[in-house]
């Protein structure tokens, strides 16, 4: 027997009414409640929910047992009965037992919004790698919510509502949860040991990875540097899996190109550490391209989420390049030239215009050339002819004739120089 749980595909085309709850704590260091809230709505839309109403409230200290205080919670109970509401969405994380109880006052669904993102990758995952991680992340999430679950993911057999469900079921399914979890964990576990192995092949590349919050345009960026075809929607969280390809054309020197799933505000720890081989490519590159949709209301925002998400994945000392995306939205010309002061180090581009490429391939190639290191070869004046070839591998700064012998002074990507010395022992 399989529970529903396992169901990850919507089967009813029924989009349930949903009121969005935002909470404005005082020590919120993040977005504006209304802004979040914004996004919340377009996150529940992209998860098939209609949002019909929003609640917000200013809260000095977190109610343990029901997050916000007994008052707003019958205010939102008398608006699910208003607005005939199948399910209430919280911005905020909930504990298991937070949830239990609002369930039980507002006798409706009540999700949060980890669990719309999890819905939405479950939605969106199309390799094995990236379904695998997703169901892994919803079964640890489901766990300790598992009566709760339940009841909401009826639903997803086109029935809605709490169903009751008895003790010992719910032991049996803990227990069937428990061991698909070890399943999925063990299946996981070969998928990466198969990635590690590409990887390493990879690893003398100079590699570079594209990251950025979501639907900022990394894969269109990454279709006009590739000329390659990667699924590019205007949706959340269209990418799920790190996409890499080596790119040559218009670059002097090969690199390796990753595209990277979208950040996003409150994106739980372990959702994004579920990620793993995606937040590799972030971690082992040698160059992050951080792309920042320059037309949407909160870029700024946006762009800060990103750069603390990426330095808790612990890679502040990669060098980056940042790029304004849709330039071509911008409707004054002077709010481009503000912002090139603003920012003189970035590099600014439409991909729909094509405009900015070669900017950016160049900033690529400088942070490229910055980081090769100094090597000199000698060659006898004979076997000149391997210059050329040479140069293939390395960036020819001086060379002296002298003698029967010639000196090159070289730039090379260290990873390179084995693979210079066996082109020139080869030769000798
Ligand atoms: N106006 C405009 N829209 C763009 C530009 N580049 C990308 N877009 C649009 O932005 C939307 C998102 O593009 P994607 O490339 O899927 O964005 P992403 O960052 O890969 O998104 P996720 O994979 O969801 O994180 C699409 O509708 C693109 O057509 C641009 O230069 N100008
Ligand atoms: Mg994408």
């Amino acid at each position: 027997m399989k529970p529903e749980f396992f169901d990850t595909q919507k089967q009813s085309s029924h989009t349930p009414r949903a009121i969005l709850v935002g909470v404005e704590a005082q020590q919120n260091s993040g977005a504006p409640v209304g802004d979040s809230l914004d996004e919340l709505a377009g996150l529940a839309e992209t998860a098939h929910y209609d949002p019909v109403a929003t609640l917000t409230q200013r809260l000095t200290t977190i109610h343990p047992k029901t997050y916000l205080g007994s008052g707003k919670v019958e205010e939102l109970e008398q608006a699910v009965k208003h607005h005939e509401a199948e399910i209430v969405i919280f911005d905020e994380t909930l504990s298991p037992a937070q949830t239990r109880n609002l369930e039980k006052l507002l006798k409706c669904n009540v999700v949060d919004r980890p669990w719309i993102i999890l819905e939405i990758f479950s939605d969106h995952a199309r390799t094995s790698e990236a379904k695998t991680q997703v169901e892994l992340a919803r079964l640890k999430y489901a766990l300790p919510r598992l009566t709760r679950m339940w009841g909401h993911l009826s639903r997803q057999r086109g029935g809605i509502g709490m169903r009751d469900v008895g003790e010992t079921q719910i032991q049996l399914d803990r227990r069937m949860i428990r061991d698909q979890i070890s399943k999925l964990t063990k299946k996981l576990s070969r998928i990466h040991k198969e990635k590690q192995t590409q990887r390493k092949s990879r690893q003398t590349a100079y590699q570079v990875a594209l990251v950025g919050y979501t639907n900022v345009g990394k894969s269109t960026l990454m279709n006009c540097l590739t000329g390659a075809d990667t699924l590019v929607e205007n949706k959340l969280f269209a990418t799920l899996d790190a996409t890499v390809r080596k790119v040559k054309k218009n670059f002097p020197y090969p690199i390796l190109l990753a595209d990277t799933v979208g950040l996003i505000d409150k994106l739980p720890h372990d959702l994004v550490a579920s990620f793993k081989s995606t937040l590799d490519e972030v971690r082992n590159a040698n160059l992050l391209v951080h792309v920042i949709d320059i037309s949407h209301p909160h870029y700024r925002r946006q762009m800060t989420t990103a750069e603390s998400v990426l330095n808790e994945l612990g890679v502040h000392d990669t060098p980056t390049v940042r790029v304004f995306n849709k330039i071509d939205q911008l409707e004054n010309g002077n709010d481009l030239e503000e912002m090139r002061r603003l920012y003189p180090d970035a590099v600014f581009v439409s991909c729909h215009r094509q405009t900015g490429m070669a900017e950016l391939r160049q900033a690529i190639v400088d942070h490229y050339e910055a980081r090769l290191v100094p090597y000199q070869v000698e060659l006898a004046y004979t076997r000149s002819d391997l210059i050329p070839e040479i140069r293939k591998h390395a960036l020819v700064v001086d060379q002296q004739y002298h003698n029967n012998a010639v000196t090159l002074d070289l730039r090379i990507w260290p990873h390179h120089k084995a693979r210079l010395m066996e082109l020139l022992n080869g030769y000798a």
